[in-house]
Formats: structure tokens, C-alpha cells, sequence
């Protein structure tokens, strides 16, 4: 993938927040620069009050890393940057420092299209404090996007119950990456198309459409604008019947298939974009079956999202395909994820690693400290709960306890020798070279398919979701409290 060159003409080093240069070079003046840490991406709370979220953007991160570099073009920028008194705000030794720096973290991270939940690290990254800060808002910026999209997808297509979702959203989407990243994401949520033709090009994603009202509009009868199309393309035939008079408009499809089949085509469909969809989708299948088109399929579209369409499908609505857009791609009623980046670790001159939590008036907003990683335990292929950590502490196989992060009441006995397992930070960088063989897209899809699967079905309810079990392993669960604890010192948790 190489999106960043080919679309921007940059490597997007300056894609960040100006505090992460500042800090950096803050951090170089200090002497702590090169002072190793560990940071932790990751969310709270599942998207659209759901039950599971879908992991997108790792290639984008991949990419970012493999060129992260400062080039002549942004130094000269950040060389003219000039404080209030007129002093340059980096000093030139400094830009000659971001002009040798190479990438030279370790990233471990979830493999794209896995799903995910609160609290457990979604990327990790080990390496100079300075590389670490300066990853932060990219790497925050595209997963946090693209996991949205990937989730927003993944709960349309679980509404869709396997019929195919074709994804229309570029007219409407949040500016162009906005649009590509979507189309990208969305395609690992299950869509099966997009109409977004760069989007085709640069990933690979199947494009698809049918045509627009505009079409039928530029002629004198509806009947004359589906035979011109038939004319051109007589074997992707989809009419859209609702420029006038829907139910006319499936007669006029009907007679127009009837030409076809007289040729040896046969018409792919209709698409219905607006009205009741119930009604005219259902009416729509009486005159088709009727007049012979048993296969012909129903495209429904406009303004769907997993909520119409559940209705739709408890309506029994005659739909075979959904066309959605923008409530897809703008991820409608929750425009971002929240994920974070945290330091959950330091290493002091003696070698050792200092865990380290960030204290927070809600305790929801403590994070997770130390070098932990996640492990997802199966029974017989169903994904049985998830483990958060410590890497160097041993995990008893004959069982062990797993702690609510949010709530130290809440708690679960595993039994690992009993289960599958996997751990889901894989190595992606190793002293920043990547270790990882990238999948292609169809492989990502192809992961989250079989991902939402081991999920259990309760899980996966668009309203008041079964939570899902996520829990900090003993070990990790007592460091934690240990950490709030001596941080607050015990006299100023109550104000
Ligand atoms: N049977 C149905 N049950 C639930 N929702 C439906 C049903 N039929 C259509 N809808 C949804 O209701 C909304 C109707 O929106 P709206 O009133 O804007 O459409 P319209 O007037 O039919 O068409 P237009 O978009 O041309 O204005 C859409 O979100 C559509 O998906
Ligand atoms: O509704 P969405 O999920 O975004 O799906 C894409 C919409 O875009 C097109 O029409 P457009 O919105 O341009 O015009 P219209 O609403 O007037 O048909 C298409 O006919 C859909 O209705
Ligand atoms: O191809 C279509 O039918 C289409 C494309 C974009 C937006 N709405 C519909």
C-alpha cells in the first residue's frame, strides 16, 4: 500500500499534532530523547453502543512507520517556525537530529480484522520516548478512523444477514481520505463493493453501481432511459424504478427485461431509493414473479444503517442487496472511537522497567501499566474471554483470574489448559524493521469474517449487547493498584 506517497506526496511525518514536535523537542534538550518507553493504543468503550469492534489501519500504520522520515521539504518548514520573540522555535542542531532520525521502534499490534474490545492494546510500541511521542496522533488518526468504519460495516452487514451490502458512500463521506480510508474499511467489514473508483484502484475493492434518477430524467419516458441503458451494458442491468412512479417503474424494468431476455440477456435487478421500502420492495417481487423474473434481485437504498435495515428485514421486506452510504461512511451516529495512546512503561538507567499509570478523576481513565500483551482463549472454535497481561509473568495453565479493569468485582476463572489460544499482539516492527508479511485486503476481510464468527451471537446484538469478557490477569490487576494507589497517595481519591 502506498496511499500516503500517492496521494499526498509526502510521508506524512508533519501529520501530527504540533505538541508531539514541541515535546520531541523538549525531550532531545532534556536528555531523555533516546530513554526507552512503551506506549499502548487502545479504546474504552465500543462504538455505537455495540458489543465488538473491528481492528482496521494497520497497512496505513505499517506504511506510515516503514517511511517515516524527515525530508529537506519538512524540515525547511519547521525551520522558518518562529516563537513570539522572533527566535526560531527548533533550533538547528535539533532539525539536523530529526533529519538522521530512523524508525527504529518494535510495533506489535492486532492483525487487521480482528475484533477487539475495551481496555486491551490495540498497537504497541517500544522505543526511543521521542519516536514513541512523535507516533502518537498518525498512528491515533488512522486507526481510530478506520476501526470506526470497519465496525459501522461489520454492523451493517450483520443486519444484512449475509446479503450483500454495496457501499455508496463517496458523495457524502468526510473529505477524500475520508472517502478512500472508508471505502477501504468498510470493504474489511463485510461490504462486498464500493462505488468509489479510486478507492478500486488503489485496494483492490470490487466497484459497482446502477445509475442515478439523472439518467432517467435526461430522456422523454422512463422506458426510453432503461432500454438506452440496457443498450449499453446488457449485462449489468439494475434499473432504478422510483424516478416517477415506483410500481410503473418495475413494469417498465419488466418490459425492458423482457427485451433483454429475447436477446439472451437477462437483467441483473431493479433498485427502489425511496418510499416505504416494505411496500414497494414487496409489490415489486409480486410483479417480477410474476412476470418470470423469480432471480431477478431488489436494491434498496437511501439513508440505511444496521437499524432500518433490521427493521426492514423484520418487515419481511422482499430486499436482496443494500446500497448505504452515508450513514456508513460518516460512521453517523458516532463520529469517532476515542482510541487513546498511553505510556504505560519506562525504562530507568539501570535497565528496569518503571510501569506507570496516569491517574484520572474517573477511574475508567486509569490506564493499563506495564509491558502487557492480550490473549483471546477459544472453547471448541467460540472465543471464550480475553486476557490482559504482564509478558513476563508465567500464566498458570490450571487456572487463573481475570479482573474487570473497570470494576475489581467483576471477575472470571479461566481455565487455559482447557482452551485455544491466541495472542493478539503480533510483531509487526522489530527495531524498526518490519517482521510482518502484510495480508491483502481480501485476506483482512476474509479474517474478520471468521473473527465475528468465533463471536457469540449475544454478542453481536445491534441493542444492549452481552458484554463481552475482558480482564487484567491477577499479576497485572494487583500492579495496577498498587501503582493508584501509591499515586494518590491515600488521601486524595475523594475530593
Ligand atoms: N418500511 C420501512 N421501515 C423503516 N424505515 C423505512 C422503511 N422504508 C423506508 N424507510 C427509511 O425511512 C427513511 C425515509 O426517508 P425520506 O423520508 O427522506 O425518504 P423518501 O421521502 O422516501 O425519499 P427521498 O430520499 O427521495 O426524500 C429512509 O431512511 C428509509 O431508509
Ligand atoms: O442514502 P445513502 O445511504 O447515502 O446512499 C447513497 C444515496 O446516494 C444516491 O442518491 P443521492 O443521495 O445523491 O440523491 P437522493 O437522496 O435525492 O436520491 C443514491 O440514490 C442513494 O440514495
Ligand atoms: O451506483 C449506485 O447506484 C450509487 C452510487 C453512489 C450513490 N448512490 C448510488
Amino acid at each position: 500500500m502506498k496511499i500516503t506517497k500517492d496521494l499526498y506526496q509526502s510521508n506524512l511525518v508533519l501529520l501530527t499534532d504540533f505538541y508531539q514536535l514541541t515535546m520531541a523537542y523538549a525531550y532531545w534538550k532534556s536528555g531523555k530523547g533516546e530513554q526507552e518507553a512503551v506506549f499502548n493504543l487502545f479504546f474504552r468503550k465500543n462504538p455505537f453502543q455495540g458489543g465488538f469492534t473491528l481492528a482496521a489501519g494497520l497497512d496505513y500504520v505499517i506504511d506510515f512507520c516503514k517511511n517515516f522520515k524527515f525530508e529537506r521539504a519538512d524540515l525547511d518548514y519547521l525551520e522558518v517556525m518562529k516563537n513570539k520573540d522572533g527566535s526560531p522555535v527548533f533550533e538547528p542542531v535539533f532539525l539536523e537530529y530529526l533529519q538522521n532520525l530512523n524508525f527504529t521502534c518494535d510495533i506489535d499490534a492486532v492483525e487487521e480484522g480482528t475484533v477487539v474490545f475495551p481496555n486491551a492494546p490495540l498497537v504497541r510500541v517500544r522505543g526511543p520516548l521521542i519516536q514513541c511521542q512523535l507516533l502518537e496522533t498518525t498512528l491515533l488518526n488512522i486507526i481510530n478512523f478506520q476501526t470506526l468504519i470497519a465496525t459501522k460495516a461489520a454492523r451493517i452487514n450483520i443486519a444484512a444477514q449475509g446479503e450483500p451490502v454495496l457501499e455508496f458512500g463517496l458523495r457524502r463521506a468526510q473529505g477524500i481520505d475520508g472517502a478512500l480510508s472508508a471505502s477501504r474499511a468498510a470493504f474489511i467489514g463485510g461490504c462486498t463493493s464500493t462505488s468509489n473508483v479510486m478507492a478500486g484502484k488503489l485496494f483492490g475493492i470490487p466497484v459497482a453501481g446502477t445509475h442515478a434518477h439523472s439518467w432517467i430524467m435526461s430522456f422523454e419516458t422512463e422506458l426510453e432511459a432503461f432500454q438506452a441503458f440496457a443498450d449499453a451494458f446488457p449485462d449489468q442491468c439494475v434499473f432504478l424504478v422510483d424516478t416517477y412512479d415506483t410500481l410503473n417503474g418495475v413494469k417498465n424494468a419488466i418490459k425492458v427485461g423482457e427485451i433483454l431476455r429475447s436477446k439472451g440477456k437477462e437483467m441483473i435487478g431493479i433498485r427502489i431509493d425511496s418510499g416505504d421500502l416494505a411496500y414497494y420492495s414487496t409489490k415489486a417481487r409480486l410483479l417480477l414473479d410474476e412476470a418470470g423474473f423469480p432471480d431477478a434481485k431488489i436494491v434498496a437504498s437511501n439513508d440505511l444503517d444496521e437499524h432500518i435495515i433490521s427493521s426492514l428485514k423484520s418487515q419481511e421486506a422482499d430486499i436482496n442487496v443494500w446500497g448505504v452510504g452515508t450513514k456508513l461512511v460518516t460512521a453517523y451516529d458516532q463520529p469517532a472511537l476515542g482510541a487513546v495512546y498511553k505510556l504505560s512503561a519506562i525504562k530507568q538507567e539501570d535497565g528496569t522497567w518503571e510501569p506507570k499509570v496516569k491517574l484520572s478523576q474517573q477511574s475508567l481513565k486509569i490506564n493499563i501499566p506495564g509491558f502487557h500483551n492480550v490473549k483471546r482463549y477459544f472453547s471448541r472454535g467460540k472465543a471464550v474471554a480475553d486476557m490482559i497481561y504482564l509478558e513476563d509473568k508465567e500464566i498458570d495453565p490450571k487456572g487463573v483470574i481475570i479482573i474487570d479493569p473497570n470494576d475489581a468485582t467483576r471477575r472470571k476463572r479461566l481455565m487455559p489448559a482447557f482452551y485455544q489460544e491466541e495472542v493478539l499482539l503480533k510483531p509487526i516492527f522489530k527495531m524498526g524493521k518490519l517482521v510482518y508479511t502484510i495480508p491483502s485486503l481480501a485476506e483482512i476481510k476474509n479474517r474478520a469474517g471468521n473473527q465475528l464468527e468465533s463471536l457469540d451471537k449475544t454478542h453481536k446484538r445491534l441493542v444492549n449487547p452481552h458484554l463481552y469478557p475482558v480482564g487484567l490477569e491477577e499479576n497485572l490487576h494487583q500492579l495496577r493498584m498498587e501503582l493508584v494507589l501509591k499515586a494518590k497517595k491515600f488521601d486524595n481519591g475523594m475530593d
